[in-house]
């Protein structure tokens, strides 16, 4: 039985970090997906390889189950309730994927691959089989690579675990239950994931997102009004979510107030972004107003995050050229580098975005653009 993920990349709007510190964010999904091809080899057979193909990095490796299942010990529970990976546990899988000596330009993988390892062997156990993984986004640059590989694969996963396609079973993939795993496989990559990125890349469109310790999360749907059109800049300055989270984290140990005060400044902007999104605009002059609203506020969001220590110099360059336009750029995602974001307002004429993308492009970034807000996981029978 052979089966495909597909789930899409995102775009943060206004909240990143201080997501992970309880505040609110707005998040979408774009059209970059990344899909996972996965296939049972037939019992019976000689080898009893577990391999994974990542086509983009032409890298191939695999593992005998016999020697995973020896390293790793009994991996099987109840997939219907996700698990956390131990610190023990991550120990042992790091060590099996340290084995394979990933070549030094491709070290950044290894988190992916024990991700991979987690999730496969804690929902499929040790059975044999093949993961084929392409992308199209940039990896490590702030759409939310980690989180789409994760839901991709958690999707395909479940779909074979649960034989959705076999024998007609009409039962639909249970969508929540995709992205508690693929948040699982996030810990793995990110060390403290607030759990948007799993949620957008499963769900699609826009929502708000806020983290809630005690109780489940809370997500609404946010229905823009208008379209939205970005401009998406990669520094390609790389960088690793999981040590800027990590020293967001650290800042707010040594300065507990003035961080916990920035974070509720932040919380404030991804509230009257969701509703200023949501309200409706009925002619040109109400749809400039909401646009000036709304580059306002993630100029504002954007100074917070250099205040936080995320910003970088490739980040800074960006706004100031867009700035020259009377255009407002922010990081998205993690920052230090990565992704930034500019807002294109419904009346900029062609050619002044051309123009303003040859200014960027001369730094030596890369620009596109994307569709905002379209869908989420989908899981097909191949
Ligand atoms: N297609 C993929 N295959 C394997 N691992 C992946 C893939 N995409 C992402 N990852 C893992 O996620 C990491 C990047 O995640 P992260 O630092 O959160 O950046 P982002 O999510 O913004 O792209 C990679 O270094 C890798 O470990
Ligand atoms: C910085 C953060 O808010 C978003 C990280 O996104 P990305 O991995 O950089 O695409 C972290 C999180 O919310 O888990
Ligand atoms: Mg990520």
């Amino acid at each position: 039985m052979e089966v495909k993920g597909r789930a899409p990349g995102k775009i943060i709007l206004a909240g990143e970090h201080a997501v992970v510190h309880g505040a609110a964010a707005i998040a979408a999904s774009i059209d970059l997906y990344t899909e996972v091809h996965l296939a049972l080899r037939p019992s019976g057979q000689e080898d009893d390889l577990l391999e994974i193909d990542l086509k983009d990095m032409k890298l191939n490796l695999s593992w005998p189950c016999s020697q995973l299942k020896e390293v790793l010990g009994d991996c099987s529970g109840d997939t219907t309730l996700p698990r956390l990976c131990t610190s023990e546990k991550l120990d042992l899988l790091a060590g099996i994927v340290a084995e394979k000596k990933l070549p030094q330009e491709n070290i950044q993988l290894s988190s992916g691959l024990c991700a991979f390892l987690f999730l496969y062997t804690s929902i499929l156990g040790f059975k044999p089989g093949k993961a084929v993984v392409t992308s199209e986004l940039p990896m490590g640059s702030g759409l939310g690579s980690s989180a789409s590989f994760c839901v991709a694969l958690s999707g395909a996963l479940i779909a074979l675990s649960e034989k959705l396609f076999l024998n007609a079973n009409e039962k639909k993939i249970d969508l929540e239950l995709v992205s508690k795993w693929a948040y699982e496989g996030e810990r793995i990559i990110h060390g403290k994931p607030s759990g948007i990125d799993n949620t957008v890349s499963t769900f699609g469109n826009m929502i708000k997102f806020k983290k809630e310790v005690t109780k489940t999360n809370s997500i609404t749907p946010v229905n823009s009004t208008t379209p939205l059109k970005m401009l998406i800049t990669d520094t390609r300055v790389g960088r690793n979510t999981k040590s800027l989270v990590a020293s967001v984290s650290e800042r707010a140990l040594r300065h507990p107030h003035a961080m916990s005060s920035i974070f509720d400044a932040i919380n404030s902007i991804s509230d009257e972004l969701a509703l200023l999104v949501e309200s409706p605009a009925a002619d040109q002059v109400a749809i400039s107003e909401k646009e000036e609203k709304l580059m306002e506020l993630m100029e504002m969001n954007q100074g917070l995050l250099q205040c936080i220590g995320v910003s970088h110099e490739s980040i800074e360059t960006v706004v100031r050229t867009t700035m020259k336009s009377k255009l407002v750029s922010k990081l998205t995602g993690a920052g230090g580098g990565g992704c930034v974001l500019t807002f294109v307002p419904t009346q900029l004429s062609a050619a002044v975005t051309e123009n303003i993308i040859s200014q960027i492009e001369e730094c030596g970034f890369r620009c596109f653009t994307v569709e905002v807000g379209g869908s989420g996981l989908q899981v097909f029978s191949c």
